[in-house]
């Protein structure tokens, strides 16, 4: 069976249990948590690995609240980030019930074709006869794509709601090994946003097989972040593809993926790609470990 894997982000106004549900998924194994600051920017939340698929869980703090520049600023950084994901967790208090809280989070997600699962989480608060008329209550906020009650603290009902995220996951490399804590979890994601570009952007004529490696990455004294990443592929003709004419495609890649860096790490970025031929790469250990794959991929 192929590997599959993805980002899923998790949204929920505070105090819903986000971090109760992290913890309860990834346990022990919690595997990425950056060290910076993280304020106008997505995180990793946690990275929830078995033996055929890997979940990225992505905090999007932007979408809770408006109030100021700076929530406008978060709140389209958030936006962006659920249209690039393959699923987004709505996580709400079920012992509190629906308030102006959840109704905000709600209309933001108008518009977003991302299929959005509600988690109804804290139901050991609930009593069983009141879950039924609180489904009907939130069914009408959006047209969510399912509705999975949990308790997150207990522990119940979760692993019903990581079977259901399967299915939305596309076949996907391992992003992050099992078993090592990395404290450059955004150049993963990095590496993702610019795969994807190239496989939406040449309308799927690379096969999925290419890769993304971050060669390098450092802030500037004057606060740009200069990013330079190699984009590995099996044939020259895919690297004809990825080029373009006269280097328009690559040259387009390059600006969508900076746009969604830059909101990703709250900083202008400068983007330098690299295309390079790498024969049945998938098969070449050095190449593998240097794009921190594992090894049995
Ligand atoms: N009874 C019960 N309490 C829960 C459950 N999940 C979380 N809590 C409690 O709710 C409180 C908030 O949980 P957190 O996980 O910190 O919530 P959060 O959404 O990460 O909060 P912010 O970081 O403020 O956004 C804590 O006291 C948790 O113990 C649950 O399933 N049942």
């Amino acid at each position: 069976m192929s590997y599959k894997s993805g980002f899923v982000a998790i949204i929920g106004r505070p105090n819903v249990g986000k971090s109760t549900l992290m913890n309860q998924v990834i346990g022990q194994k919690i595997a990425i948590m950056s060290d910076k600051p993280q304020t106008t920017r997505n995180k990793i939340h946690g990275v929830y690995t078995t033996n055929d698929s890997q979940i990225v869980f992505l905090d999007t703090p932007g979408i809770h609240k408006r109030q100021s520049k700076l929530g406008d600023y978060m709140n389209q950084t958030a936006m962006s980030t659920l249209g690039e994901v393959e699923a987004v967790l709505f996580l709400i208090d079920a012992a509190e019930g629906l308030g102006g809280g959840d109704r905000f989070i709600a209309e933001q997600l108008q518009g977003v074709k991302t299929p959005v699962i509600l988690v109804m989480n804290k139901i050991d608060k609930l009593e069983p006869e009141a879950l039924l008329p609180l489904i009907t209550e939130y069914s009408k906020l959006h047209d969510f794509a399912e509705i999975v009650p949990i308790s997150a603290k207990v522990g119940s009902n979760v692993n019903t709601l990581l079977d259901q995220l399967q299915k939305y996951l596309p076949e996907g490399p391992q992003y992050y090994p099992d078993d090592q804590v990395t404290d450059h979890p955004e150049q993963f994601v990095i590496a993702e946003l610019i795969r994807e570009k190239i496989l939406h952007l040449t309308r799927e004529e690379v096969p999925h097989s290419i890769a993304v490696a971050i060669e390098d990455m450092r802030a500037e004294p004057n606060g740009v972040v200069h990013i330079s990443a190699v984009i590995f592929v099996e044939r020259d003709s895919q690297k004809g593809i990825i080029i373009g004419k006269q280097g328009a495609m690559l040259k387009e890649v390059g600006r969508r993926a900076r746009t969604d860096i830059e909101n990703l790490l709250g900083s202008k970025t400068f983007l330098e790609l690299w295309v390079k031929v790498k024969k049945d790469w998938r098969n070449q250990e050095r190449v593998l470990r240097d794009l921190g794959f594992h090894k049995d991929q």
